[in-house]
């Protein structure tokens, strides 16, 4: 039974990821920060998986964890996600991705030269692409310090394959969703609102710009990706993404619909919310993924925009 260790399990992804394996039959070990041992998204997992504590800001406590699992499988998921947080803390932000990257990966090579690792990098390493869509080879320049510490995360990847051949594959993943997302990210945000305001509990949604565009998939295909790229014989650099644009009016209209509640009036633009624009579209191409793992979205955006809102109305209706 291989051994996995999957950091970040109290997380969207992480919890997904652990799902899946699970059901494989792999035997699951999950990185957590001690305050997050009661996350919701764990409760599901309790008596599953075994879990170690460490902290991406400890890097004793991460070499520590790496050692004492020995894992066969890495997945390396944990990091700081909220992009405008890091404009607040651009050094914690560098420190907890780049410098826990570069932690891990040292020592899962000490550990076991042959141990197995998958990294999610970001869309947000591209930034002012300057070409789109974007695919493994495209240009890279970044626009938060987010975006920055994870194209360092990217980058170190690539050399450690290149000089130690380590066996690491990089998942640049686009957005992703689920009913596991936290609602301070757009598309959670939209379909908790729009299931309150069908409710009854809320008048209005306060938005940033309502044609901010992003390429969403759901985490389900996403870390579905993860565990096929550690798999593949040679290891590289994916794009994880659906490869169709959408805006955030479009999130709003599909959560909307699934309500039967006409979003005109019930949507306002905050200017607290408004981010810059983007001067190049961020859009991906995940046809590597396709090629040569075999990877394609399975859930559509208006199930996953679907399934969302029936868990948002499931919880406010228990909560209230
Ligand atoms: C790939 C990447 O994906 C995620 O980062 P993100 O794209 O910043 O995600 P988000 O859901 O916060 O924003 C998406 C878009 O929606 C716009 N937008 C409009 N109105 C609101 C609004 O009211 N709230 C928010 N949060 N965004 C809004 C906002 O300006 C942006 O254009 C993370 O997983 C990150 O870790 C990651 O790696």
């Amino acid at each position: 039974m291989p051994r996995a260790l999957i950091t970040g399990i109290a997380g969207q992804d992480g919890s997904y990821l652990a799902d899946l394996l699970l059901e494989d039959g792999t035997d699951v070990v999950g990185l957590i920060r001690a305050e997050d041992r009661d996350g919701p998204n764990l409760a599901h997992l309790t008596g599953r998986v075994r879990l170690v504590e460490g902290d991406l800001l400890d890097p004793a406590s991460l070499r520590a964890a790496v050692g004492d699992v020995e894992p066969d499988e890495l997945y390396h998921l944990a990091a700081p996600t909220f992009v405008p947080a890091s404009w607040d803390d651009p050094t914690t932000t560098v420190a907890a991705i780049a410098g826990a990257t570069s932690t891990i990966l040292a020592a899962a090579r000490e550990t076991d030269p042959a141990m197995r690792v998958y990294v999610a990098t970001s869309s947000e390493i591209f930034g002012d692409a300057g070409v789109s869509p974007q695919d493994e080879d495209s240009p890279k320049r970044p626009r938060s310090p987010y975006g920055v510490a994870k194209l360092a995360a990217h980058q170190l990847i690539a050399l450690l394959r290149e000089r130690h051949g380590q066996h690491v594959s990089a998942g640049i993943t686009f957005n992703h969703e689920s009913p596991r997302r936290p609602p301070h990210f757009v598309p959670r945000k939209i379909t908790r609102g729009a299931a309150a305001i069908s409710l009854g509990l809320q008048d209005e949604l306060r938005l940033g710009d309502l044609g901010a565009q992003r390429d969403w998939t759901d985490a389900r295909d996403v870390v579905r990706g993860a565990v096929l790229a550690l798999r593949h014989d040679v290891p590289g650099d994916y794009v994880f993404a659906s490869g169709v644009p959408r805006t955030v009016k479009d999130l709003v209209d599909a959560a909307f619909a699934h309500v039967g509640v006409d979003p005109a009036g019930r949507v306002v633009v905050d200017p607290e919310f408004v981010r810059p624009p983007e001067p190049t579209q961020l859009l991906g191409d995940p046809t590597r993924a396709r090629e040569v793992l075999g990877w394609e979205p399975r859930i559509g955006f208006a199930q996953m925009i679907g399934e969302m809102v029936e868990t948002d109305l499931a919880e406010l209706r228990a909560a209230g």
